[in-house]
């Protein structure tokens, strides 16, 4: 598969009937609009981006900018948005896209399957020197990712990495996090200040944009608005970060909608700060992150 894959060559080589089909909504970004029993999502391979999951019967899950670009040279705000190999600016080049390449990259897709239990899997594969990231999507009554990172070079080589998932949600006043009491978290609105969370749960009162780092563990979003939680179960991903823009920082983002923020929160899978990863010539690191809504009791 070539780089500039259509919509057309992809539904030649990866259609699926009434399960998966590739269309190109404009400006040649094709994405792939999945039919699963259990569930339904629309993945652009730009990005490797998953800008839509819903299962069926429940909301969406993720929250999708209406304001967002759909460009070649730009991010998609909204859905999962790959951070890699570094996360927010990077450090040593200030011209460099905040987040690093990968969300701005075209990816190539390398297999698509329906598999036995109905589910339906693609593979995703993108060189972002000096590694290699595949990228495989299970969707079902659950969203399963793994990101692979490989070092195709001689040299050892770090990096940073994040699944940046915006959860769309009934309302962020009235939302809580469990799963992240007592953990050190950087506090990005803050200068960089180290913090521990003290009070279960995390809830929100103002702009949030929050670091936990050494979490090995899963999170739940719980919204009683849409009478449901979202386990976010990950493994090999030792960082969650939490983001909210709220009002003033919403204003700045053009890409975002001014009143949109009370509708999504980020929580973001992955390995950053403390927890970057540094893979030996020829190692491999595998992250993977599971969303699991369920309704609330
Ligand atoms: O606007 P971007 O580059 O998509 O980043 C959005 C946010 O992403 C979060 O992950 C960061 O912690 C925030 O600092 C950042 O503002």
């Amino acid at each position: 598969m070539t780089k500039n894959a259509t919509a057309q060559s992809l539904n030649e080589q990866f259609g699926i009937p009434e399960t998966l089909r590739f269309e190109d909504p404009g400006q040649g970004m094709p994405r792939a609009v999945i039919t699963a029993d259990a569930a339904t999502a629309v993945i652009y391979l730009h990005g490797a981006h998953i800008a839509e999951y819903q299962p069926t019967g429940d909301k969406p899950v993720l929250f999708m900018s209406p304001k967002s670009n759909i460009h070649p040279d730009k991010p998609i705000r909204g859905g999962i948005p790959i951070c890699f190999p570094w996360f927010g600016p990077n450090q040593h080049d200030p011209t460099a896209p905040p987040h690093g390449q990968a969300r701005l990259a075209a990816w190539q897709l390398t297999q698509a399957t329906k598999l036995p239990d109905q589910r339906v899997q693609l593979t995703l594969t993108r060189d972002i020197a000096p590694f290699r990231l595949t990228f495989t999507i299970t969707v079902g009554q659950e969203l399963q990712m793994q990101l692979r990172t490989e070092n195709t070079t001689n040299q050892p080589a770090q990096f940073e990495q994040a699944l940046h998932t915006y959860f769309t949600i009934s309302k962020i006043h009235d939302i809580e996090i469990t799963g992240l009491a007592g953990l050190s978290y950087i506090d990005k609105t803050r200068n960089a200040e180290r913090l521990t969370q003290a009070n279960p749960p995390l809830r929100f009162e103002g702009e949030t944009d929050r670091v936990y780092i050494n979490h090995p563990g899963h999170c739940t979003l719980h919204d009683p608005g849409y009478k449901r939680n979202i386990v976010i179960e990950k493994h090999n991903a030792n960082s969650t970060i939490v983001w909210n823009p709220w009002t003033d920082k919403s204003l700045k983002l053009p890409d975002l909608g001014d009143d949109d923020w009370p509708g999504f929160v980020c929580i973001e899978s992955g390995n950053v700060a403390d927890n970057a990863i540094t893979l030996a010539p020829s190692e491999a690191h595998e992250m993977t992150a599971t969303l699991r809504p369920q309704p609330q009791a």
